[in-house]
């Protein structure tokens, strides 16, 4: 912890989170979590189904308030923010749901275009072409402008999904499950679009997970989830040196199948 603590001190940390806690009722979904986002990082939690890694996401985006702890993100308090302060800290933060969450009438142009037009409307139509070109340029998908999310496969669904994300140029990605239910080479694609989201478009992400191709093939850093709390973090190769509890269930779960 403590060399932890003196590596946030020398680069830049664009979410800190200290010891958070949330409960609904009786149940303790969070019972003291503590991370840091450093700029650049790409950084995955990994969890059982239910153990609050949504939740954890939800509070970051000021969504969820907890019962205590803080969350700084981009050097503001989330907890402390008026509406329209925390409508302008989501624009830097982009979320990209598992759902994918297209507009199935929309094109595809349009479903980028319209995050631009809602929050942007000083940009002419030429620009807003010109922006849309670029992210679905990033993406590898430059030629589907004019599709219908009908016409996509789950993987191009997925890319389209983080393009509308990456339209407005977040500085932070959080993304929930970008993997699930999708074939091992599609996986593979996705996981390689997250890294090269990560070196053009400098960006610090959060990628909540339980695929552990995905974490080896993206995480910086792997922080695994359990009761509420990070149980083990670290590289993906320090994380799983020893295989013991969940991380063996995890491991075998994911490799020996
Ligand atoms: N608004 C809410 N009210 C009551 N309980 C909630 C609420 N939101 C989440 N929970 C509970 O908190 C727990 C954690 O939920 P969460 O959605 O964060 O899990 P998760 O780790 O994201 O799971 P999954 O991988 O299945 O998405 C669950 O037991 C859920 O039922």
């Amino acid at each position: 912890m403590e060399d932890q603590e003196q590596h946030s001190d020398s680069s830049e940390t664009v979410i800190r989170i200290r010891d958070l806690y949330k409960s609904f009722g009786d149940k303790h979904v969070l019972q003291g979590i503590n991370l840091d986002l450093q700029k650049g990082e790409n950084v995955v939690v990994l969890g059982r189904s239910g153990t609050g890694k949504s939740v954890l996401i939800k509070i970051i985006i000021g969504l969820l308030k907890p019962d205590a702890g803080t969350v700084n993100v981009l050097g503001e308090e989330v907890e402390q923010l008026k509406d329209a302060a925390l409508r302008a800290l989501r624009l830097k933060v982009g979320f990209s749901f598992q759902s994918s969450a297209l507009y199935d009438s929309m094109t595809v142009g349009e479903n980028l275009a319209f995050p631009l037009k809602r929050n942007n409307r000083q940009m002419s139509k030429e620009q807003i072409r010109k922006t849309v070109d670029i992210v679905l340029e990033a993406i590898g998908l430059p030629d589907s402008i004019n599709q219908l999310p009908s016409e996509l496969s789950g993987g191009q669904k997925k890319r389209i999904g983080i393009g509308r994300t990456l339209i407005l140029r977040p500085e932070i990605m959080l993304y929930d499950e970008p993997t699930a239910g999708l074939d091992p080479i599609t996986c593979m694609e996705l996981n390689k679009l997250i890294n090269a989201v990560k070196e053009r478009f400098n960006t610090s992400s959060i990628i909540i997970t339980h695929d552990l191709t995905c974490a080896k093939e993206v995480g910086d850093r792997v922080a695994v989830m359990d009761e509420g709390r990070f149980i083990r973090e670290g590289t993906f190769e320090e994380v799983f040196k020893e295989k013991d509890g969940l991380i063996k269930s995890f491991y075998d779960y994911n490799f020996t199948q």
